[in-house]
């Protein structure tokens, strides 16, 4: 059945009865692919059905789907004529894991943060109408991207324009981990009434047996925006909007969801179809813990294991266990996730201390200024958020945290390179944002004690401080190089002349091989830990500038605003000889792939910077 499904719209030209084998087929071949290359696997197989119905009703590219998060795209992928590309999901040079308009004229809008679906296909609508266009917008939207409060912006709006749009509940209960929040009780709520479709039979029924109420009465019933619903289930939130609410809605009965949406296609203004789907759905240990098949690396199909499983601490792992530490000695201590207490390691700190324990939901801008007002009534709150999310709560960290001089720490995770999400969630512009922010500290660990010892550090400090370290396995070489973690102050291994070179964090790695690699050139090197981004140790720049013609600073952060133009600018400004080499990340997005193979791409391999900094040297 798969093979006949070679371009967008092929789905059509199946019969009713071979669909539910092509669903199957679907997802035996998610589950196969995704167990080799690692993805989204649970998501996924939760929509196949919701996917393959709206490619029956809607026409692409002409009709435009938006998926938010974007990580829920694969069927979509795989009807729109790019099953082939899943040998290679994720993987540099090949298909994304998220919808991409460079990837497909069928992707109608690039995601990977949440809860952005319903702004940008309000927008469209707006581009469609300002036009007069036709086609039909539809934003899929999960209940756990509903936490965001984007997502809320949107609906504020979409019910004020009353314009033609169709917004896709996808309510399967779960975020990454479960669901939180007042929306998400509401949404469990709707989701016991009866499903829309008998519910729409019981009340027809009814009045057909009430003997004044015949048949153009019910129709015209049936077609009023109130709807049926709304005789059941008054004072529905989306209905008070002025949204038209159609569910709960069975998402994986393709026949139901096909009627759905050609009733909503022709309902007038703004409609949220609620449709109740089940993570993981039709593979075993996705069902059991879709938590753990959410994103998942390479796995073994009939046991769901993972196929390398993990040997080494990460230093998420070291995070976590240093906060459960320090709540135990500390009982002002409090830790904050946006919906991501898996990623950030903070699941063991809400097993032990539940009440300081705050889920908000994918909400991180609600969470820095929820993190100020603890701060300001005198707990010491740390909010564990991934570098490319916090990229929203820029305002927030200034006008409520940094403004206030509020001692917030923020442990930010997935710094650097993250990998095979690719362009939106390289965490690689953390350095820039947060050191404009005066009176933030930024520092950043070498290794998995000096992330400890520098999170102890974070948590005595009475004022904003960032600690930003990378995924995976947390670097566990050189424990002799263990000197106290003080304010604003670097750190030298090594002492020579010649050439200094100061790294950032975990490129230390690397850092010390140029080192090893330039003294076996003949030259002399020192080696500084830069530790505090900011404040920048100008006491150690100076004392460098004294012995050594280059200084040449090692980053993964992007160019722009990131350490090493912090570096040059301040020798400048002091008037020092010295020449400086930046060696950091180009000012471009960088797309999927595995970390080692894009440090080659964009120059910050071993070999590729020992190379320009002895050319450089040269040429002094
Ligand atoms: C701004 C932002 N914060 C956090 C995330 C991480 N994240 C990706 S998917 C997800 C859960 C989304 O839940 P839902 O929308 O219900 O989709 P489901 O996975 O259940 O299909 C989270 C928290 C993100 N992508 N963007
Ligand atoms: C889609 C999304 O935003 C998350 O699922 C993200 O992919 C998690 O990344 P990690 O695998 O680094 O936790
Ligand atoms: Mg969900």
């Amino acid at each position: 059945m798969l093979e006949r499904i070679q371009k967008a719209n092929d789905i059509k030209d199946l019969k009713p009865e071979e669909l539910p084998e092509l669903a199957q087929e679907i997802r035996k071949f998610l589950v196969k692919k995704i167990s080799k290359t690692g993805g989204h696997l649970a998501s996924n197989l939760g929509v196949v059905e919701l996917t393959m119905a709206m490619h029956l009703v809607f026409d692409l590219p002409k009709d435009k789907i938006i998926w938010d998060v974007g990580h829920q795209s694969y069927t979509h992928k795989i009807l729109t004529g790019r099953k082939d590309g899943f040998d290679d999901l994720r993987k540099y040079g090949g298909m994304s894991g998220f919808p991409k308009r460079k990837e497909s004229a069928c992707d109608a809008f690039d995601t990977g943060h949440s809860s952005t679906s319903i702004s940008a296909g309000l927008g469209y609508v707006c581009a469609r109408d300002l036009q007069r266009e036709d086609y039909s917008v539809i934003s899929v939207i999960g209940d756990g991207s509903l936490t965001g409060g984007m997502a809320y912006e949107a609906l504020n709006n979409a019910s004020t324009l009353k314009k033609n749009f169709i917004i896709v509940l996808n309510d399967n209960h779960m975020s990454i981990s479960e669901n939180v929040g007042g929306m998400s009780d509401y949404l469990a709520k709707l989701r016991t009434a009866d499903f829309y479709t008998d519910l729409k039979k019981g009340v027809t029924t009814v009045l057909h047996n009430v003997p004044v109420v015949g048949d153009p009465v019910i129709e015209r019933i049936r077609k009023t925006k109130s709807s049926l619903k709304q005789l059941i289930v008054p004072g529905m939130f989306f209905e008070d909007m002025g949204i038209t609410y159609l569910g709960p809605i069975q998402g994986h009965n393709i026949p139901t969801m096909v009627r759905a949406f050609k009733e909503a296609r022709k309902i007038e203004g703004p409609v949220l179809l609620h449709v109740i789907t089940k993570k993981g759905k039709g593979y075993g240990p996705a069902e059991e813990k879709p938590e753990k098949f959410h994103g998942i690396g390479p796995f073994r199909v009939e046991t769901g294991e993972p196929e390398n499983p993990k040997k080494k601490d990460t230093y998420t792992d070291v995070f976590c266990k240093v906060m459960c530490d320090e709540a135990a000695r500390n009982d002002k201590l409090a830790a904050i996730t946006a919906a991501m207490e898996d990623g950030t390691g903070l699941a063991g700190f809400r097993k032990k201390y539940p009440d300081r324990f705050f889920d908000v939901g994918i909400a991180e801008e609600h969470a820095v200024t929820f993190a100020a007002g603890l701060a300001a009534g005198g707990i010491k709150p740390v909010f564990a958020v991934y570098s490319s999310f916090l990229q929203r709560a820029y305002d927030q960290m200034i006008h409520d945290v940094a403004l206030q001089n509020l001692p917030v720490m923020f442990a930010v995770d997935r710094a650097g390179l993250v990998g095979n999400d690719g362009e939106t969630h390289q965490g690689i512009f953390d350095l820039s944002y947060l050191s404009t922010i005066p009176n933030m500290v930024v520092l950043s660990p070498k290794h998995k004690w000096e992330l400890a010892d520098m999170i102890r550090f974070g948590i005595a400090y009475d004022g904003p401080v960032a600690i930003r370290y990378p995924r995976g396995s947390a670097c566990d070489a050189c424990p002799e190089f263990r000197s106290p973690v003080v304010y604003g102050k670097s750190e030298m291994l090594y002492e020579e002349r010649e050439i200094a070179v100061i790294f950032v964090g975990h490129m230390f790695g690397e850092a010390l091989e140029v080192r090893k690699q330039l003294k076996e050139a003949g030259y002399h090197c020192s080696l500084v830990n830069a530790r505090f981004v900011k404040p920048l140790d100008t006491e150690m720049l100076d004392h460098l500038t004294e012995q050594h013609k280059l200084i040449v600073t090692i980053e993964e952060n992007v160019r722009s605003g990131g350490f090493g133009e912090h570096v040059t600018e301040y020798l400048m400004r002091t008037g020092s000889d010295a020449r400086v080499q930046i060696l950091a990340l180009p000012d471009e997005y960088i797309e999927h792939g595995n970390v080692e193979v894009l440090r080659k791409e964009t120059g910050l391999d071993v070999e590729t910077m020992t190379a320009k900094i002895r050319k450089l040297y040269e040429t002094l």
